[in-house]
């Protein structure tokens, strides 16, 4: 029997979790049974940390919730493995109510005020103050409570998310811990994946307390981390009688004579994705430059908008990568509009607007949405950071749909700033608002579905911030667009295969290094 294809894995919001524990009590679960296998598991891999580190003293923090529930349970078990504990309580325990309260009664030790704790002697540190429950930034006793613990530098292992991260959005208030490693139940958060929290987590540990994953039916997630899992059974597959037009066309704009590198890049990236066929469309001045630079990617001209109509003629292009270094100017607008209107019913065309394409309709968002929504076209949307604040600044005339996930952005503006508002809702608002797949990019980069559905990536490495990798990353979508490959996934896959073609390089790497790296990563994306 074939071995099944390893599932998706979803990221569950703290309450789309508190659902799954929901649905499990109500079939019957205790409550406090899930609590004591999460403690348990915490205690596991607390042994297994003073394992690697040595030592036997404990400093567990508990806090007034759930999280410091788990902390009890895990005080009595590492006490019963012969260890010495400490248990400090945020607030007063005698307040705690249902589960929690259960487990600190179940506590035989002694219970001290946080302050009291002695982190000087403490091999480990288990922080068990917030979890799912954290609601808004540390202060008081709590603040100097989590500033404590990062002071004094003892390795801390964290209950579910380290304190003072929202596991919905990964921001943080004023503190958050700092983690060596992260314990966490039935499925991962947004939180552990996205920035800043993905850098307090450490290691993330994931481990099952007795939740089926069948509750996820009822619970139906939509957040994703971005693995192979998520996208594979959409890889493109080459045919045995297949010819390179069945692997589509690939058109990318170039830029300006002194601006020709960015489409280059793009287009190599394009062709080592595996597009049958790419044409650079470079303005007459810049020919002679491109045409100095390219081997198996081919060369039009084109400097207008009425260029760009004429060659859309030819049916058989079926993607174009728009934007990078094309200029910001009304002609770029214009040749935008020429592409999404080129594409009809039955002339299916594919769209990366990326960079100066992005900029060039800011901050009118609202037009750029109108034309795409207009248009038969798929279209895909890369923007950094900064290009996103730029385009989506304005404020919406008509109020923009809301945001599915529990904490929607108020819509007054789309580029929220960072702080509680989380990446992945902006870039959620913004696909929905627009109409087409949204590329956030970043360490975290999030796609993002009109249809709902968002990934997270976690394997890029910080080499990526290189210039023209984000022209790679466009061609990348390009490549597989032009293969028929369904935009989300087309999106969440380059991301991924552009995050590992920077790991595979390691230091040093540089824009032009990536595309070459492609057949490395496919061929151990084919072998796994
Ligand atoms: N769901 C599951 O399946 C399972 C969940 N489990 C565990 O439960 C955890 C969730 O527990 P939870 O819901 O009780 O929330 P938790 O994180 O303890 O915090 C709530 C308390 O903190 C307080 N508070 C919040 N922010 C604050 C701030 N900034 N500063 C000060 N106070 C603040 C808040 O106060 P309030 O906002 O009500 O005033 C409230 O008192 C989850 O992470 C996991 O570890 C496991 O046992 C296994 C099964
Ligand atoms: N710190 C980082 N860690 C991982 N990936 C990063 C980091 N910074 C940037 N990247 C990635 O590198 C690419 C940079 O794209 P972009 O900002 O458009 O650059 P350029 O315009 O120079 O091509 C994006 O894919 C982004 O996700
Ligand atoms: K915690």
């Amino acid at each position: 029997m074939p071995t099944p294809p390893d599932p998706p894995i979803e990221l569950l919001t703290p309450s789309e979790m508190g659902r799954a524990d929901a649905l499990t009590i109500a079939g019957g679960v205790p409550g406090y049974a899930l609590m004591l296998k999460a403690g348990q598991n915490v205690a596991d891999a607390a042994l297994d940390l003073l394992r690697e580190t040595g030592g036997d003293k404990i400093a567990i923090f508990c806090g007034p919730g759930n999280n410091g529930g788990d902390g009890y349970v895990a005080a009595r078990f590492l006490r019963e493995a012969g260890l010495q504990v400490a248990v400090g309580a945020l607030g007063d325990p005698r307040f705690l109510r249902g589960d929690a309260k259960q487990a600190f009664q179940d506590w035989p030790g002694e219970t001290r005020a946080v302050e009291e704790i002695d982190l000087g002697v403490a091999d480990l540190v288990i922080d068990a103050l917030f979890g799912a429950g954290f609601s808004r930034p540390l202060e008081g006793r709590a603040l100097q409570t989590v500033e404590r613990i990062n002071a004094a530098g003892n390795p801390v292992l964290a209950v579910d998310v380290p304190s003072g991260v929202d596991g919905a959005t990964g921001a943080m208030g004023s503190a958050c811990v700092r983690a060596k490693k992260t314990v966490t139940f039935f499925r991962q958060k947004p939180g552990h994946a996205l920035l800043p929290g993905r850098a307090a987590c450490g290691d993330v540990l994931l481990t099952q307390i007795g939740i089926e994953s069948a509750v996820l039916t009822d619970i139906a997630p939509k957040t994703f981390l971005n693995l192979p899992s998520l996208w594979r059974e959409h890889l493109p597959r080459l045919q045995i009688e297949g010819h390179k037009y069945a692997r589509g066309h690939l058109l990318v704009a170039s830029g300006p004579m002194t601006r020709t590198g960015a489409a280059r890049l793009a287009a190599r990236a394009g062709l080592r994705a595996g597009a049958g066929l790419v044409t650079l469309v470079s303005p007459t001045e810049a020919l002679a430059v491109n045409a100095a630079h390219l081997t198996a990617i081919m060369l039009r001209a084109a400097d207008s908008a009425d260029d760009w109509r004429d060659l859309l003629a030819d049916r058989r292009f079926s993607v174009c990568v728009f934007g990078p270094a094309f200029g910001t100017g009304r002609k770029t607008v214009e040749i935008a509009e020429v592409l999404l209107a080129a594409a009809e019913e039955d002339r299916p065309l594919a769209l990366v607007l990326d960079a100066d394409a992005l900029t060039a309709f800011a901050p009118d968002w609202e037009v750029l949405a109108q034309r795409i929504k207009a248009s038969a076209a798929r279209v895909v949307l890369t923007p950094h950071e900064g290009e996103f604040s730029r385009l989506f600044s304005k404020k919406a005339e008509t109020a923009p749909p809301v945001s599915p996930s529990e904490r929607a952005p108020s819509h007054e503006s789309l580029a929220q700033p960072a702080d509680f508002t989380s990446k992945l809702d902006r870039a959620r608002a913004a696909a929905e608002a627009v109409g087409a797949v949204i590329v956030l990019k970043g360490a975290d980069t999030v796609v993002a579905s009109p249809d709902g559905r968002a990934s997270i990536a976690a394997n890029a490495p910080p080499t990526l911030a290189t210039a023209g990798s984000g022209d790679v990353l466009a061609g990348l979508i390009g490549g597989l667009l032009a293969q028929n490959m369904p935009s989300f996934e087309a999106a969440a896959c380059a991301v991924w295969l552009h995050g590992e073609a920077g790991n595979l390089f390691g230091p040093g790497l540089i824009a032009e290094d990536l595309p070459d790296l492609l057949p490395k990563v496919l061929a151990g994306l084919a072998r796994s």
